[in-house]
């Protein structure tokens, strides 16, 4: 182990030696801790790194300046829609994606480091549930969501075949992950399929470019945001992993959308045929302060415009249809060859930009005592995962329907949007839509049929209630020879027990 001293002078060398001011009054097991936390930030990085996080800091925060003039949307031909388009044309990108999979050449990976701020839970946001009637929460989901498509593959071309699952995550999120999927048996998956692996983290620095104690034996330590998924692939060597299984494409994907659909074959399919390195879902925004960031071009390259980097008058632009302008809003799915993320974590990491984020960060003052500051604090420097996009070759947009793909869980019930709530009632309003297609009716606890109606009721509820395990039904499919005809009461939950009871009897 390094000693004291050894520490402390590359500590003055990055000039950050007041991370050792408590030393005296620390006990051997908290300076052990401490000396090997310092010993493994590089004196040269970590001067640098605050630096650069002061200076960052001191330009002016919010939109990028100059943006107006050097921002496009994306060409019509970089975009493809999955409702615009006839049904042959979206049957041959689902094929497409289907065999990819069959030939065990998809793998998902979830980017799982993110700590939850917003949404307020001190766990990670995949073990939350946000009260449908299964109670399963969003790693659930996601799990049997893998199982379905890998059965629906494997059924369209007579093979077993796997989807990988990747799971990016952080100092806060590793250990309580790997506990709950042991507790849940890997959701049925086999464990060998699930890789978990960890992101790096920086120091949390003072407007002044001085490191943060949050504890006198601590170094305030954030996750070095999600673009920090090009390091950690390269430092756990996943995309040897990958090639070892023959993976060739990744659908990468945040954890808080209760509707993603993994390793989406439509997404996948349009991807491939398109010759595609890279390519993100994005659906239309709702409203022009919606948080998503744009998926649009700068300078002519395609790229993400953070919704914390534009400006509300780019933001409110109409175009001549009278719709947004900037109206392509990314919702974290993206699709990359291996090919190309070898090339980005081999060439272009070092090039990408580092974004700040002023936070309130909890820290030990001058005398020793925990302060939670009220006002903003400290600077997180973050990279995100879409800042890649430029350096593809062949980057493309597909556009997906919002209700069918995109219901984020960002906040806590106490905000009106992409909160608990929403999230349950977007994935009920979604499967009750997918019954009535398949042909059910719905009775209440009367035995009185209800009216049918694909809108919400003003509670925001769907006028029935009815859950269907993604074991079942990955995108709707194949409901009818359960559903066609049926009264079924609300509250209905179709899982595989319930299928297997309404199954045609074969004669
Ligand atoms: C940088 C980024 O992608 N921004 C997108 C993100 O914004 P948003 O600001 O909502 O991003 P979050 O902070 O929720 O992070 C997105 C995902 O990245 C993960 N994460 C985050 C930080 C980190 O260090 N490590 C890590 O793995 C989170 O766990 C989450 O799964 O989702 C929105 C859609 O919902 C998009 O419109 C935004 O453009």
């Amino acid at each position: 182990m390094a000693s004291e001293q050894d520490v402390r002078s590359k500590l003055q060398r990055a000039g950050q030696d007041h991370l050792l001011r408590f030393w005296d009054d620390l006990a051997p097991e908290p300076r052990a801790a401490l000396l090997a936390e310092l010993a493994s930030l590089e004196p040269d990085v970590l001067r640098e790194h605050c630096q650069r996080a002061s200076a960052a800091c001191s330009l002016a925060p919010g939109p990028l300046p100059d943006l107006a003039a050097r921002l496009q949307p994306l060409p019509p031909e970089r975009v493809g829609s999955a409702t615009r388009c006839d049904q042959e044309t979206r049957r041959r990108w689902e094929e497409e994606g289907f065999r990819q999979i069959a030939l065990n050449k998809v793998a998902v990976l979830l980017l799982a480091g993110g700590q939850g701020t917003r949404l307020g839970v001190t766990y990670p946001k995949g073990m939350y549930q946000v009260g449908l009637p299964s109670q399963k929460t969003l790693y659930q989901l996601q799990a049997e969501r893998i199982r379905r498509v890998e059965q629906l593959a494997g059924q369209r071309l007579g093979t077993h075949c796997t989807v990988p699952w990747y799971i990016m995550t952080s100092e806060f999120t590793l250990g309580p992950t790997i506990k709950f999927f042991k507790e849940h048996d890997f959701f049925h998956l086999d464990p060998a399929n699930v890789v978990l692996f960890e992101q790096r983290m920086l120091p949390a620095v003072t407007f002044e470019g001085k490191t943060i104690l949050e504890r006198k034996d601590k170094v305030a330590m954030a996750p070095d945001g999600n673009g920090g998924l090009y390091r950690a692939l390269a430092d756990h060597q996943i995309l040897e992993d990958m090639e070892r299984r023959g993976v060739e494409f990744v659908h990468v994907y945040c954890v808080d959308n209760i509707l993603v659909r993994l390793a989406d074959p439509v997404f996948i399919g349009f991807c491939v045929l398109r010759g595609a390195d890279c390519g993100a879902k994005v659906v239309e925004k709702a409203y022009p302060e919606e948080p998503v960031g744009v998926v649009c071009q700068v300078d002519g390259v395609p790229q993400v415009v953070e919704y914390s980097e534009i400006s509300p008058e780019i933001a409110g632009l109409r175009g001549a249809g009278g719709g947004l302008l900037y109206n392509t809003g990314n919702i974290c799915n993206h699709f990359f060859t291996r090919d190309f993320l070898d090339v980005v974590t081999r060439e272009f990491e070092p090039l990408l930009k580092l974004h700040v984020a002023v936070k309130k960060v909890p820290y030990v003052d001058e005398e020793g005592n925990l302060v939670k500051p009220l006002k903003p604090n400290g600077i997180k420097m973050e990279k995100f995962v879409f800042d890649v996009f430029q350096f593809a070759k062949n980057f493309v947009a597909f556009e997906v329907p919002r209700e069918e793909e995109f219901s984020p869980l960002k906040n806590a019930d106490t905000a009106s949007t992409d909160n608990p709530s929403t999230s349950r009632r977007a994935l009920l309003a979604q499967h009750y839509r997918w019954a009535l297609q398949a042909g059910a009716h719905f009775l209440d606890a009367h035995g009185v049929q209800l009216p049918e109606q694909s809108g919400l009721l003003p509670n925001g509820d769907p006028p029935a209630i009815c859950e269907i395990t993604p074991l079942v039904s990955y995108s709707g499919e194949g409901l009818e020879m359960y559903l066609q005809g049926r009264k079924l009461q609300s509250p209905f939950i179709l899982d595989e027990d319930q299928a297997r009871l309404l199954q045609p009897q074969k004669c």
